[in-house]
């Protein structure tokens, strides 16, 4: 007999010392069968860990490893080039950059729910971050083709998914790359809501209305060397949680860097998997479920030597959706413990509380 939503919840094991990895051979199999073993693995990964590597995933290597060249020779342009494109980013495509500072950037410092997660012995070791070490380009949806893109009608009206992509004329090929891996990104996005829905217990198409126009971010990031004696205080990303419903990151083999915090505030390593990509859920799904799923924290810390590349990309739910919890993750001793806000006043909320304004 499977227990419900609340009692898994109860039982729930974090004290996890690896991240699960999960065969989404099954996803293209119509058998329910096969279906419902596949969101029931989701489901256990999604209460224990809020992590989980997903393998078979239908992106082929030959697109990461364009877009993993592509990004290496942007990033090794001249600052004064890339900064270029970054203030015509925020001169002329305000609204772009405006959705991807609400949906990504302002999580990084004194985040609640790390503190909560973090309250205990280490809660005064944790040092205070002195900036990220990393640098990143951000974009969202773009049709690959150029001259679809130029007009496309969600482009040019859709708040959420919209906002021309700026980039970068000296780095030729770099668009085509990230976007195939995007297109690829986003494909797989769109079939995971199912299954999570089904982890629910809630109809596979649950989603589908809570998530038309909703943000697919994507950053391409550049992590270098930390050399030196080690500072915490400056890492490559401090410890936070996505704000999202969930991320797919791929991160470049054979560099150790992605760290996710268990429920002993151990931080256990989450290494490159040939073959796989990482999911993470992110708050709104926290909300949504009442911390059924977990919206766990990570960081990242280059300590290779070499340079390091990853790209997570941010899936959202559209921004006038309130993030209720659903009845299915309430009982009598589990009652519904956020407040109703909807996913963009909350993004803003986090932005004001990061930054104060
Ligand atoms: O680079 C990584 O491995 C993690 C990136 C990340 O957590 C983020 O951008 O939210
Ligand atoms: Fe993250």
């Amino acid at each position: 007999m499977t227990i419900s939503l609340v009692q898994a919840a109860q039982n729930a094991d974090s004290m996890f010392s690896e991240i699960p990895i999960i065969d989404l051979q099954g996803l293209s199999n119509s058998d329910p069968a096969v279906q419902r073993a596949l969101a029931a693995e989701v489901r256990h990964a999604c209460i224990n860990v809020g992590f989980f590597y997903v393998k078979n995933h239908g992106i082929s290597e030959t697109t990461l490893s364009h877009a993993l060249d592509s990004m290496k020779t942007y990033f090794s342009l001249p600052t004064e080039t890339k900064t270029e494109a970054w203030h015509l980013l925020t001169r002329h495509m305000c609204k772009a950059w405006l959705i991807s500072l609400l949906s990504t950037t302002a999580r990084y410092q004194e985040d609640a729910q790390l503190q909560r997660l973090q309250r205990g012995p280490h809660q005064q070791q944790r040092p205070l971050n002195r900036g990220d070490m990393h640098e990143g380009f951000e974009f969202g949806w773009e049709e690959l083709n150029a001259s679809k893109a130029a007009n496309d009608p969600k482009r040019v009206n859709d708040g959420a998914m919209a906002g021309a992509n700026v980039w970068p004329a000296a780095a030729p090929g770099f668009r085509e790359a990230m976007l195939s891996y995007y297109h690829g990104a986003v494909a797989l996005g769109k079939a995971m809501f199912p299954l999570f829905a089904m982890a629910l217990d809630l109809s596979p198409d649950y989603f589908d209305d809570k998530t038309k126009t909703s943000a697919a971010i994507m950053r391409a990031l550049h992590y270098p060397p930390q050399t030196g004696p080690a500072d915490d205080r400056v890492i490559g990303i401090g410890a936070h949680s996505d704000y999202e419903c969930f991320t797919i990151l791929w991160q470049e083999p054979g560099i150790q860097a992605l760290q996710v915090l268990n429920a002993n505030n151990q931080w256990i390593d989450a290494p490159p998997i040939p073959g796989t990509l990482v999911i993470n859920l992110g708050d709104q799904f926290a909300h949504w479920t009442n911390d059924v799923f977990k919206s766990t924290v990570h960081r990242a810390i280059n300590r290779s030597g070499v340079e390091r590349y990853s790209i997570p990309l941010f899936f959202g739910t559209d921004y006038d959706v309130p993030l209720e919890a659903i009845p299915s993750c309430i009982s009598a001793d589990r009652p519904a413990h956020y407040e109703v806000v909807t996913a963009g006043d909350y993004v803003k909320e986090k932005l004001k509380a990061t930054y104060g304004h």
